[in-house]
């Protein structure tokens, strides 16, 4: 599985808001964030004036999700960034950076988030394709629809053809930084919440118990450790 595509993330007006301060917006040449990658070609928003409009919106949007928190785990998020892509801009197959700067802290990124913010039709190219194995996953979402995905997968973003592609992106840093054991984690909790309705309550608070055991256990655990 490795990702999680999460519908309905941002309401309308949220997205409205968020395209109305992008429409506003001077986006700046993407690869100031990283300047020795010449596979990147976009365009960011990273006016100070903007994401203050932008930034705590997503946020707030990211932890009010619950399926973004159980997938997720977050101990910490990066403020998110307003991306745009015009005809002839793309981002080649990479994997995110181990550690970056989010104002005053530097967080490690586990997990991606991609939230698209403009109708498909609006532009041709742009989708974001995850690398899983021997597969492709591509996605080009509807507004206020997102993907999250672990920050060491190979992605990448194909060339706009045409139009513009706009969406948001931020880098989480999670309590469970082992991919697999977050997989089993909200696996785990996917079936009590399934079966839980058909447990007697102390059947179902042993199953918690053991959820949170593991959650205990697994929280920082070095990736591929015990
Ligand atoms: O916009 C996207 O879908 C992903 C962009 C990306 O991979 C990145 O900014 O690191
Ligand atoms: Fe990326």
């Amino acid at each position: 599985m490795h990702f999680l595509q999460i519908d309905d993330l941002l309401n309308a007006e949220e997205i409205a808001t968020l395209r109305q301060v992008a429409a506003n917006g001077q986006f700046s040449d993407g690869r100031a964030s990283n300047p020795h990658n010449t596979g990147k070609n976009n365009l960011q928003l990273h006016e100070p004036n903007a994401m203050r409009q932008t930034s705590p919106l997503i946020l707030q949007a990211l932890v009010r999700n619950q399926e973004f928190m159980d997938f997720a785990f977050p101990k910490r998020i990066a403020p998110p960034l307003v991306s745009k892509y015009e005809p002839g801009m793309a981002y080649d197959a990479h994997s995110d950076t181990a550690f970056i700067n989010a104002g005053k802290e530097i967080i490690r990124t586990d997990l991606s988030i991609t939230i698209f913010l403009g109708d498909p039709d609006e532009y041709e190219g742009g989708a974001l394709k995850i690398e899983m194995g021997a597969g492709t996953c591509e996605f080009r979402l509807p507004p206020g629809c997102a993907v999250l995905y672990p920050s060491d997968t190979l992605h990448r973003v194909t060339p706009v053809t045409r139009g513009a592609r706009l969406a948001a992106i931020t880098f989480i840093e999670s309590f469970i930084p082992d991919t697999k054991k977050r997989e089993m984690l909200w696996e785990l909790n996917e079936l009590v919440a399934e079966e839980g309705l058909k447990m007697s309550p102390e059947t179902h608070a042993r199953f918690q118990h053991v959820q949170d055991g593991l959650r205990r256990m697994f929280s920082d655990a070095a990736p591929g450790g015990s």
